[in-house]
């Protein structure tokens, strides 16, 4: 579904993105870890396009991005959905307005576009709070309208920046359980950047850990706990499985 080969990204003469080449398959959820500062978000921004690569092709569901022009990213960015760890809800529209923009920005017809929402919020379980503001919202709450707004346009894929960095553990397992719904009911290919393990552990098929803007191990997470696919350092590695901070290893 998700194809990055030999892609790198530079900002001035800063490789930020080393010729990273890896493969996501349809249906997976992903993890994507690594110290703050080695690219993580760098690397879900040019799977949506809002990066550009330097080198190296970015493919999503057989189409290369890089080769792709406005009117093309805008109708691809439609099959990929988004979320922040901050939200990014706009403060003065209610939880119902900001989950129709992207039927907005689609041009759904305007007679399917309330149906869709409300679909939408029943899926997350906020469908009473539809004429609320995002300022009378929970963060978790707030990170659900976040998801509500991001299926509205029945993505392929679901790229998760620090999905849960800002919430509590209860909320955070609330957040992570819709995704894996959305995942399994819909067939959702889910890519979710984290710097904290459990949460990536606690969902993720496998997982690649970035470092310095290259990928530095490709593990595989089973019932039966992590497997490294490649060629990780020790240390580094138990410090992963062990539950422990990337930052801290
Ligand atoms: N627009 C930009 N201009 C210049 N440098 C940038 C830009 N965006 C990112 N960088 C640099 O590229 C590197 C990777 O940044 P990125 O945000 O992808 O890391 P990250 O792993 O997501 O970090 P964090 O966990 O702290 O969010 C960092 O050194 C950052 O300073």
């Amino acid at each position: 579904m998700i194809t990055l080969d030999n892609v790198s990204k530079l900002f001035g003469s800063f490789e930020a993105i080393q010729s990273i080449s890896l493969h996501i398959t349809s249906g997976e959820i992903h993890g994507i870890i690594g110290a703050s500062g080695t690219g993580k978000s760098t690397l879900l921004r040019l799977m949506n396009v809002i990066e550009h690569p330097d080198a190296g092709d970015v493919i999503i569901a057989g189409k290369t991005l890089n080769h792709l022009k406005g009117k093309q990213i805008r109708h691809i960015r439609q099959s990929l959905g988004m979320i922040f760890q901050g939200y990014h809800l706009v403060g003065n529209k209610t939880v119902f307005d900001n989950v129709v923009v992207p039927l907005e920005l689609a041009k759904t017809p305007k007679k399917d576009r309330r149906e869709r929402v409300m679909e939408s919020l029943r899926f997350i379980g906020l469908e009473t709070l539809k004429d609320h503001y995002p300022g009378q919202l929970s963060g978790g709450q707030k990170q659900r309208v976040a998801i509500a707004r991001a299926i509205v346009n029945q993505p392929q894929v679901l790229l998760c920046d620090e999905p849960t960095s800002s919430l509590d553990p209860n909320t955070t397992a609330e957040v992570l359980e819709v995704l894996q719904r959305i995942n399994q009911k819909f067939g959702v290919t889910i890519v979710i950047v984290s710097h904290e393990m459990e949460v990536i552990e606690s969902i993720c098929e496998r997982v690649t850990v970035l470092a310095d803007g290259q990928v530095y191990d490709e593990l595989e997470i089973k019932p039966t706990g992590i497997h490294k696919m490649e060629h990780s350092a020790e240390g580094f590695v138990k410090r992963l499985t062990s539950g422990g901070d990337i930052n801290d290893a």
